[in-house]
Protein backbone atom coordinates (compact mmCIF):
# COMPACT_ATOMS: atom_id res chain seq x y z
CA UNK A 1 0.00 0.00 0.00
CA UNK A 2 2.63 2.34 0.98
CA UNK A 3 4.85 4.32 -1.35
CA UNK A 4 6.75 6.47 1.13
CA UNK A 5 10.26 4.49 2.31
CA UNK A 6 10.79 3.65 6.06
CA UNK A 7 14.25 5.07 6.06
CA UNK A 8 16.60 6.78 3.87
CA UNK A 9 19.93 6.51 2.81
CA UNK A 10 21.90 9.83 3.50
CA UNK A 11 25.07 11.54 1.57
CA UNK A 12 27.62 9.74 3.60
CA UNK A 13 26.49 6.18 3.31
CA UNK A 14 24.06 5.95 6.53
CA UNK A 15 20.37 5.28 6.98
CA UNK A 16 17.86 8.04 8.59
CA UNK A 17 14.53 6.14 9.58
CA UNK A 18 11.62 8.33 7.80
CA UNK A 19 10.17 9.20 11.13
CA UNK A 20 11.66 10.51 14.23
CA UNK A 21 11.00 11.10 17.83
CA UNK A 22 11.23 15.06 18.99
CA UNK A 23 12.28 15.32 22.60
CA UNK A 24 11.92 19.18 23.55
CA UNK A 25 10.81 20.16 26.32
CA UNK A 26 10.14 16.97 28.27
CA UNK A 27 12.19 17.11 31.25
CA UNK A 28 12.91 14.47 34.60
CA UNK A 29 11.50 11.57 34.91
CA UNK A 30 8.56 12.30 32.36
CA UNK A 31 11.22 12.73 29.40
CA UNK A 32 12.72 9.10 30.44
CA UNK A 33 9.63 7.91 30.49
CA UNK A 34 8.26 9.21 27.46
CA UNK A 35 11.60 7.89 25.34
CA UNK A 36 11.43 4.48 26.65
CA UNK A 37 7.73 4.50 25.70
CA UNK A 38 8.55 5.98 22.29
CA UNK A 39 11.70 3.22 21.52
CA UNK A 40 8.64 0.81 22.62
CA UNK A 41 6.43 1.95 20.18
CA UNK A 42 9.68 1.37 17.63
CA UNK A 43 11.29 4.91 17.23
CA UNK A 44 14.62 4.59 15.97
CA UNK A 45 15.81 8.11 15.43
CA UNK A 46 15.58 10.41 18.82
CA UNK A 47 16.08 13.83 18.71
CA UNK A 48 17.56 15.93 21.60
CA UNK A 49 20.16 18.91 22.09
CA UNK A 50 22.11 20.63 24.93
CA UNK A 51 19.88 23.49 24.91
CA UNK A 52 16.50 20.95 25.97
CA UNK A 53 18.51 19.94 29.16
CA UNK A 54 17.50 16.40 29.09
CA UNK A 55 20.38 14.43 27.08
CA UNK A 56 21.11 12.45 30.67
CA UNK A 57 17.49 11.54 30.59
CA UNK A 58 17.40 10.64 27.15
CA UNK A 59 20.42 8.44 27.53
CA UNK A 60 19.19 7.03 30.40
CA UNK A 61 15.47 5.98 28.39
CA UNK A 62 17.83 4.19 25.71
CA UNK A 63 19.76 1.81 28.23
CA UNK A 64 16.34 1.15 30.10
CA UNK A 65 14.85 0.42 26.74
CA UNK A 66 17.36 -2.78 26.41
CA UNK A 67 17.16 -2.07 22.61
CA UNK A 68 20.48 -2.67 21.02
CA UNK A 69 22.80 0.35 20.58
CA UNK A 70 23.42 0.00 16.87
CA UNK A 71 19.72 0.20 16.01
CA UNK A 72 18.98 3.70 16.92
CA UNK A 73 20.44 6.79 15.53
CA UNK A 74 20.45 9.73 18.54
CA UNK A 75 20.69 12.88 17.26
CA UNK A 76 22.17 15.67 19.46
CA UNK A 77 22.92 19.72 18.59
CA UNK A 78 25.00 22.22 19.30
CA UNK A 79 24.40 25.56 21.26
CA UNK A 80 25.27 28.61 19.70
CA UNK A 81 27.15 29.91 23.11
CA UNK A 82 29.57 26.69 21.68
CA UNK A 83 30.65 27.64 17.77
CA UNK A 84 34.35 28.27 18.77
CA UNK A 85 36.21 25.07 17.45
CA UNK A 86 37.11 24.15 20.88
CA UNK A 87 33.99 25.33 22.45
CA UNK A 88 32.34 23.28 20.12
CA UNK A 89 34.65 20.14 20.39
CA UNK A 90 34.03 20.43 24.41
CA UNK A 91 30.13 20.76 24.14
CA UNK A 92 30.15 17.41 21.98
CA UNK A 93 32.36 15.68 24.61
CA UNK A 94 29.08 16.98 27.10
CA UNK A 95 26.95 15.65 25.04
CA UNK A 96 28.43 12.46 25.32
CA UNK A 97 28.87 12.15 28.75
CA UNK A 98 25.44 13.44 29.73
CA UNK A 99 23.87 10.84 27.07
CA UNK A 100 26.27 8.20 28.37
CA UNK A 101 27.69 7.08 24.59
CA UNK A 102 30.69 6.91 22.72
CA UNK A 103 29.40 8.31 19.74
CA UNK A 104 26.46 10.81 18.88
CA UNK A 105 25.03 9.28 15.47
CA UNK A 106 23.89 13.08 13.87
CA UNK A 107 25.08 16.36 15.28
CA UNK A 108 24.05 19.06 14.01
CA UNK A 109 24.25 22.73 14.74
CA UNK A 110 21.29 23.64 15.75
CA UNK A 111 21.08 27.59 15.06
CA UNK A 112 23.35 29.33 12.73
CA UNK A 113 23.84 32.31 15.02
CA UNK A 114 24.74 34.80 11.84
CA UNK A 115 25.79 37.48 14.69
CA UNK A 116 28.03 35.55 16.23
CA UNK A 117 29.48 34.30 13.19
CA UNK A 118 31.16 31.24 13.97
CA UNK A 119 29.25 28.84 12.26
CA UNK A 120 31.80 27.31 9.94
CA UNK A 121 34.77 27.01 12.53
CA UNK A 122 31.74 25.01 14.34
CA UNK A 123 31.44 22.64 11.47
CA UNK A 124 34.66 22.30 10.75
CA UNK A 125 34.85 21.13 14.50
CA UNK A 126 31.89 18.21 13.73
CA UNK A 127 34.14 17.27 10.76
CA UNK A 128 37.16 16.55 12.63
CA UNK A 129 34.88 15.04 14.87
CA UNK A 130 33.31 12.52 12.43
CA UNK A 131 36.82 11.68 11.71
CA UNK A 132 37.45 10.74 15.43
CA UNK A 133 34.55 8.53 15.42
CA UNK A 134 32.95 10.56 18.19
CA UNK A 135 30.12 11.20 15.67
CA UNK A 136 28.70 9.35 13.19
CA UNK A 137 27.15 11.99 10.52
CA UNK A 138 27.39 15.92 10.57
CA UNK A 139 24.41 17.68 9.67
CA UNK A 140 23.10 21.59 10.64
CA UNK A 141 19.72 23.07 11.59
CA UNK A 142 18.13 25.83 10.59
CA UNK A 143 20.65 26.58 7.78
CA UNK A 144 19.23 29.03 4.75
CA UNK A 145 20.68 27.96 1.35
CA UNK A 146 23.70 30.59 2.07
CA UNK A 147 24.79 29.13 5.33
CA UNK A 148 24.47 25.56 3.48
CA UNK A 149 26.76 27.48 0.98
CA UNK A 150 29.15 28.62 3.15
CA UNK A 151 29.96 25.41 5.57
CA UNK A 152 30.55 23.53 1.80
CA UNK A 153 32.81 25.95 0.38
CA UNK A 154 34.53 25.83 3.23
CA UNK A 155 34.82 21.99 4.18
CA UNK A 156 33.98 20.56 1.10
CA UNK A 157 31.48 18.25 3.11
CA UNK A 158 27.63 18.86 2.98
CA UNK A 159 25.99 18.53 5.57
CA UNK A 160 23.32 15.18 5.49
CA UNK A 161 20.34 17.06 6.79
CA UNK A 162 19.21 20.18 7.57
CA UNK A 163 16.43 20.18 10.26
CA UNK A 164 14.52 23.23 9.69
CA UNK A 165 10.65 24.45 10.89
CA UNK A 166 8.08 22.72 8.11
CA UNK A 167 4.48 22.29 8.97
CA UNK A 168 1.68 22.98 6.86
CA UNK A 169 1.73 26.88 8.01
CA UNK A 170 4.99 26.87 6.61
CA UNK A 171 6.08 24.04 3.89
CA UNK A 172 9.22 25.38 2.77
CA UNK A 173 9.12 24.85 -0.72
CA UNK A 174 12.11 26.89 -1.91
CA UNK A 175 14.25 25.54 1.11
CA UNK A 176 13.47 21.63 -0.45
CA UNK A 177 14.61 22.57 -3.71
CA UNK A 178 17.95 23.23 -2.13
CA UNK A 179 17.98 20.28 -0.31
CA UNK A 180 17.17 18.19 -3.18
CA UNK A 181 19.72 20.15 -5.59
CA UNK A 182 22.64 19.90 -2.60
CA UNK A 183 21.70 16.30 -1.68
CA UNK A 184 20.43 16.85 1.72
CA UNK A 185 18.13 15.24 3.84
CA UNK A 186 15.06 17.77 4.82
CA UNK A 187 14.28 17.64 8.71
CA UNK A 188 11.28 18.78 9.50
CA UNK A 189 11.04 20.19 13.25
CA UNK A 190 7.31 20.88 14.93
CA UNK A 191 6.25 18.91 12.07
CA UNK A 192 2.77 18.88 12.84
CA UNK A 193 2.50 22.50 13.63
CA UNK A 194 2.79 22.62 17.61
CA UNK A 195 0.30 24.19 19.46
CA UNK A 196 -0.96 25.79 16.27
CA UNK A 197 -1.86 22.74 14.72
CA UNK A 198 -3.82 22.90 11.05
CA UNK A 199 -6.37 19.92 12.66
CA UNK A 200 -8.91 21.78 11.38
CA UNK A 201 -8.37 22.92 8.25
CA UNK A 202 -10.56 21.20 5.21
CA UNK A 203 -7.92 19.67 3.36
CA UNK A 204 -6.80 18.13 6.68
CA UNK A 205 -9.79 16.81 7.78
CA UNK A 206 -11.01 15.87 4.22
CA UNK A 207 -7.85 13.41 4.06
CA UNK A 208 -8.79 11.89 7.80
CA UNK A 209 -11.89 11.53 6.93
CA UNK A 210 -11.32 9.84 3.29
CA UNK A 211 -8.84 7.62 4.61
CA UNK A 212 -10.32 6.82 7.92
CA UNK A 213 -6.78 8.41 10.38
CA UNK A 214 -7.04 11.11 12.27
CA UNK A 215 -5.53 14.78 11.37
CA UNK A 216 -2.13 14.23 13.21
CA UNK A 217 -1.76 11.22 10.83
CA UNK A 218 -2.91 12.90 7.96
CA UNK A 219 0.17 15.90 8.53
CA UNK A 220 2.34 13.17 8.82
CA UNK A 221 1.79 11.36 5.95
CA UNK A 222 2.06 14.68 4.14
CA UNK A 223 5.41 14.65 5.80
CA UNK A 224 6.24 11.33 4.67
CA UNK A 225 5.45 11.87 0.71
CA UNK A 226 6.95 15.34 0.28
CA UNK A 227 10.54 13.26 1.53
CA UNK A 228 10.79 14.79 5.10
CA UNK A 229 11.53 13.24 8.02
CA UNK A 230 9.42 14.80 10.60
CA UNK A 231 9.92 14.25 14.42
CA UNK A 232 6.81 14.40 15.83
CA UNK A 233 6.84 14.95 19.88
CA UNK A 234 4.53 13.60 22.36
CA UNK A 235 4.35 12.66 26.29
CA UNK A 236 1.32 10.14 25.31
CA UNK A 237 2.48 6.93 24.76
CA UNK A 238 -1.20 6.07 22.67
CA UNK A 239 -0.34 9.64 20.42
CA UNK A 240 3.37 8.13 19.71
CA UNK A 241 2.24 4.82 18.27
CA UNK A 242 -0.54 6.94 16.06
CA UNK A 243 2.32 9.25 14.89
CA UNK A 244 3.94 6.15 13.71
CA UNK A 245 1.12 4.33 12.28
CA UNK A 246 1.41 6.15 8.77
CA UNK A 247 2.13 3.24 6.04
CA UNK A 248 -1.45 1.84 5.70
CA UNK A 249 -3.01 4.79 3.42
CA UNK A 250 -1.31 6.87 0.72
CA UNK A 251 -2.70 10.53 0.03
CA UNK A 252 -3.32 11.49 -3.92
CA UNK A 253 -1.20 14.34 -5.18
CA UNK A 254 -4.47 16.50 -5.22
CA UNK A 255 -4.32 16.13 -1.40
CA UNK A 256 -0.89 16.37 -0.93
CA UNK A 257 -0.88 19.42 -3.05
CA UNK A 258 -3.56 20.96 -0.93
CA UNK A 259 -2.72 20.32 2.59
CA UNK A 260 1.06 22.37 1.05
CA UNK A 261 -1.08 25.04 0.13
CA UNK A 262 -1.74 26.20 3.50
CA UNK A 263 1.57 27.98 3.77
CA UNK A 264 1.71 31.29 3.87
CA UNK A 265 4.63 33.67 4.33
CA UNK A 266 4.15 34.53 7.76
CA UNK A 267 3.38 31.01 8.35
CA UNK A 268 6.38 30.13 11.17
CA UNK A 269 5.40 29.89 14.95
CA UNK A 270 7.37 31.96 16.11
CA UNK A 271 10.16 34.69 15.24
CA UNK A 272 12.79 31.85 14.07
CA UNK A 273 13.67 33.40 11.04
CA UNK A 274 17.62 31.65 11.00
CA UNK A 275 18.72 35.39 9.35
CA UNK A 276 18.04 36.97 12.58
CA UNK A 277 17.08 34.39 15.27
CA UNK A 278 19.61 34.22 17.66
CA UNK A 279 19.71 31.08 20.13
CA UNK A 280 22.86 30.53 22.58
N1 LIG B 1 16.02 22.40 15.46
C1 LIG B 1 15.20 23.26 16.02
O1 LIG B 1 15.45 24.46 16.04
C2 LIG B 1 13.95 22.77 16.64
C3 LIG B 1 13.78 21.43 16.84
N2 LIG B 1 12.62 20.94 17.43
C4 LIG B 1 12.49 19.47 17.55
O2 LIG B 1 11.30 19.07 16.89
C5 LIG B 1 10.50 18.29 17.77
C6 LIG B 1 9.03 18.37 17.43
O3 LIG B 1 8.58 19.71 17.41
P1 LIG B 1 7.55 20.32 18.48
O4 LIG B 1 7.84 21.77 18.56
O5 LIG B 1 7.59 19.52 19.71
O6 LIG B 1 6.15 20.23 17.75
P2 LIG B 1 5.21 19.04 17.17
O7 LIG B 1 4.72 19.55 15.88
O8 LIG B 1 5.90 17.74 17.25
O9 LIG B 1 4.00 19.09 18.18
C7 LIG B 1 4.08 18.63 19.49
C8 LIG B 1 2.71 18.89 20.15
O10 LIG B 1 1.69 18.17 19.44
C9 LIG B 1 1.00 17.29 20.33
N3 LIG B 1 0.75 16.06 19.56
C10 LIG B 1 1.64 15.09 19.23
N4 LIG B 1 1.05 14.13 18.47
C11 LIG B 1 -0.25 14.50 18.33
C12 LIG B 1 -1.36 13.92 17.67
N5 LIG B 1 -1.25 12.78 16.98
N6 LIG B 1 -2.54 14.57 17.73
C13 LIG B 1 -2.67 15.72 18.42
N7 LIG B 1 -1.64 16.33 19.06
C14 LIG B 1 -0.45 15.72 19.02
C15 LIG B 1 1.92 17.10 21.52
O11 LIG B 1 1.17 16.90 22.69
P3 LIG B 1 1.37 15.63 23.66
O12 LIG B 1 2.83 15.58 24.06
O13 LIG B 1 0.46 15.95 24.79
O14 LIG B 1 0.92 14.43 22.87
C16 LIG B 1 2.66 18.43 21.57
O15 LIG B 1 1.89 19.38 22.27
C17 LIG B 1 10.87 18.86 19.15
O16 LIG B 1 10.46 18.02 20.19
C18 LIG B 1 12.37 18.99 19.01
O17 LIG B 1 12.98 17.72 19.17
C19 LIG B 1 11.60 21.79 17.78
C20 LIG B 1 11.73 23.15 17.62
C21 LIG B 1 12.92 23.74 17.04
O1 LIG C 1 13.32 23.56 20.40
C1 LIG C 1 14.27 23.95 19.73
O2 LIG C 1 15.05 23.17 19.18
C2 LIG C 1 14.53 25.38 19.57
O3 LIG C 1 15.40 25.70 18.82
C3 LIG C 1 13.80 26.47 20.28
O4 LIG C 1 13.86 27.65 19.51
C4 LIG C 1 12.37 26.21 20.66
O5 LIG C 1 11.67 25.87 19.52
C5 LIG C 1 11.82 27.36 21.37
O6 LIG C 1 12.31 27.72 22.41
C6 LIG C 1 10.62 28.03 20.82
O7 LIG C 1 10.22 29.10 21.60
Amino acid sequence: MSTAPTEHRLLDGTTLPAIGFGTYPLQGEECVAAVQSAIEAGYRLIDTAVNYGNEREVGEAIRRSGVPREELVVTSKLPGRAHAYDDAVASVRGSLDALGLDRIDLHLIHWPNPRVGLYVEAYRALVDLRAEGLVGSVGVSNFTEEHLTRVVEATGVTPVVNQVELHPWFPQVEMRAVHDRLGIRTESWSPLGKRQAPFTEAPVVAAAERHGVTPGQVVLRWQLQLGNVPIPKSATPERQRQNLDLFGFELSEAEVAAITGLGRADGRLFDGDPETHEEM
